[in-house]
């Protein structure tokens, strides 16, 4: 974050040299062979220092890393000062120096613990206390809907940061869900979207959450505007918005103006990162399915692990670690993707998450000092929950030719330990068995003593793992929220990290600007044919088919 380019570090260059050297001696089979004790050097325990006990198991032994590998990108992770950047995060500066602003979601979890100096910060227990009181009076039926029933659906209205983060958490805390209480998540401007999810909605019992930072958001401002109608044709009155509507947002001018009334409003600040915010007020739909004192665990969580990452040695530092054998793969291995395997189905939406996470963080070319990179930097991430992957594109991950560093996460005890867990030891038998196949392969000599003699050269070939294949497992007793909040923010910090060492500012996302003024340009010009004008015939051939074939 420095703005340096990474590959002028001394230790850039010595990996680039390790790599070119070593590379051939780097077979996992082998460096299991010749160290007993792997395991145990290449794993650590991680324990939470405060807040609810969070235990869970980082085994990287699976990497194809040696120990002088791991102390040069330790060396890396030194030159690019990344204690030096997370001590600024941490300390409220503005690390997010192209929109001039602190970088602060860790204060949204703090608790009074670290101190933090910077405008907002006082106020987060009282938005939490709000959070608290309002998800309570929904809960318990004490809030009533305008004709005096109780709210029996939520509708989370918000895209972007404003709808995954609570989208995954409620999906990964369902077991401490209020499951009389139904909720939906309205994020897409496709109609279809917003008009299912009212198909099944009783405007008299229903709560929307219009959930934007900006308040500006195209998307969810139609999706809120289309929901206040539907709501009113039945109620009528202006005046029941207020039982019904909600606003999470930094912009209070907006939300008035929209006819939330300001004390409906649940307030956060422009250092909260949209892909950062589900600690914020973007949690109330959290709050208000799993209870508030759940969410205050996943926040709790969260702040165990920020503790760990602001005052855990770089060789001990979990986000560091994941971090520095991440840009091992991406920048000197030359792997593009990485995959997020999470083999619990509460964890489904996982990955989905952490591609904005991490894509929208660390998805720039241009450092924070103006220059072009010239290496790779954030990776494509992708993934689903185990077993379903296996059935699907595990074929290429384990045959095919490009290299997918992945970590796989698990469990070791299920909410639903049905058929005396009977199906948790099946999934976990995957989640153990898939890395050691990744990692090790199946050799000709074993295909030819499956086949026995007469099979074919071709097949015989066809049936070979190559193995060496890299990946990290992360397993935990079982998923809470405190421990939910920890994994989140582990993964927060290893983008961060990667950022740091990367130069560039993980925390705007210009990228995503140029789509919003691109489509209201043409907005303006769908109407007419003799209206589209100043684009490329294959764009203007597009738009010419759909005035023709349009029915409105
Ligand atoms: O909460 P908002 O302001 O509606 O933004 C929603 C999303 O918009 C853009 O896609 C980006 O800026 C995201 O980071 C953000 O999460």
């Amino acid at each position: 974050m420095s703005g340096k380019l990474a590959s002028e570090y001394p230790s850039w260059k010595k990996l680039q040299h390790i790599y070119d050297s070593e590379k051939s001696k780097l077979i996992l089979k082998d460096l299991f062979d010749q160290d007993p004790d792997r395991f145990s050097k290449f794993s650590v325990e991680y324990a939470s220092r405060s807040g609810p006990d969070v235990t869970f198991l980082l085994d990287y032994s699976k990497n194809l890393i040696t120990q002088p590998i791991l102390d040069t990108l330790l060396g890396l992770a030194k030159e690019a000062e990344v204690e030096t950047y997370r001590d600024k995060m941490f300390a409220g500066e503005h690390i997010n120096t192209s929109e001039d602003r602190s970088v602060l979601h860790v204060a949204l979890r703090n608790f009074n613990d670290f101190q933090i100096q910077e405008a907002g910060v006082s106020e987060v227990s009282a938005v939490l206390e709000h959070m608290k009181v309002f998800s309570e009076s929904i809960r318990s039926g004490e809030w009533k809907g305008y004709t005096g029933k109780t709210i029996n659906t939520i509708v989370n209205i918000g895209i972007g940061g404003s709808d995954l983060g609570p989208v995954m958490v409620t999906e990964a805390l369902k077991p401490y869900s209020k499951r009389d209480l139904t909720a939906h998540f309205v994020s897409n401007i496709d109609g279809t979207h917003i008009a299912e999810t009212l198909r099944v909605c009783d405007p008299e019992r229903t709560l929307f959450i219009i959930a934007s930072k900006t308040f500006t958001t195209q998307e969810t401002i139609t999706n809120a505007e289309t929901a206040k109608d539907w709501f009113l044709s039945t109620a009528k009155d202006k005046a029941h918005v207020a039982k019904h509507f909600v606003a999470l947002s930094t912009n209070t001018k907006a939300v008035t103006a929209f006819g939330i009334d300001e004390k409906n409003m649940f307030q956060f600040w422009d250092w909260v990162g949209g892909r950062y915010s589900l600690w914020s007020a973007i949690g109330l739909s959290i709050a208000l399915v799993i209870g508030y004192d759940n969410f205050e665990q996943l926040l709790k969580g969260a702040h165990g692990m920020d503790k760990h990452f602001k005052e855990t040695p770089l060789d001990k530092n979990l986000p560091v670690l994941l971090a520095l054998v991440g840009i091992w793969y991406n920048d000197f291995y030359g792997a593009q993707t990485h995959a997020l395997l999470p083999y619990d189905q509460y964890l489904h939406k996982f990955a989905d998450y952490f591609q904005q996470g991490d894509m929208e963080s660390n998805g720039k070319t241009i450092t924070k000092g103006g220059h072009r990179v010239n290496y790779e930097t954030g990776p494509i991430i992708w993934g689903a929950a185990g077993t379903n992957g296996q059935h699907s594109f595990y074929q290429l991950v384990h045959q095919g030719t490009k290299l997918i560093p992945a970590d796989f996460i698990a469990p070791a005890s299920t909410h639903n330990p049905i058929t005396n867990s009977k199906h948790h030891r099946i999934l976990l038998s995957n989640f153990f068995a898939q890395p050691e196949a990744l990692a090790f392969g199946k050799t000709e000599e074993q295909v030819k003593k499956e086949l026995g003699s007469g099979a074919s050269e071709a097949l015989i070939k066809s049936k070979v793992f190559e193995g060496n294949k890299p990946s990290n497992s992360i397993m935990f007793p079982l998923l809470t929220p405190a421990t939910l909040g920890a994994v989140i923010a582990l993964y927060e910090h290893k983008i961060f990290t990667q950022g740091v060492i990367w130069g560039i500012n993980s925390f705007d996302q210009m990228g995503v600007e140029l789509g919003k003024v691109l489509a209201k340009n043409i907005l303006a010009q769908l109407e007419k044919p003799e209206d589209v004008v100043g684009h490329d015939s294959s764009t203007t051939g597009l738009i010419h088919y759909y005035q023709k074939y349009r029915k409105e």
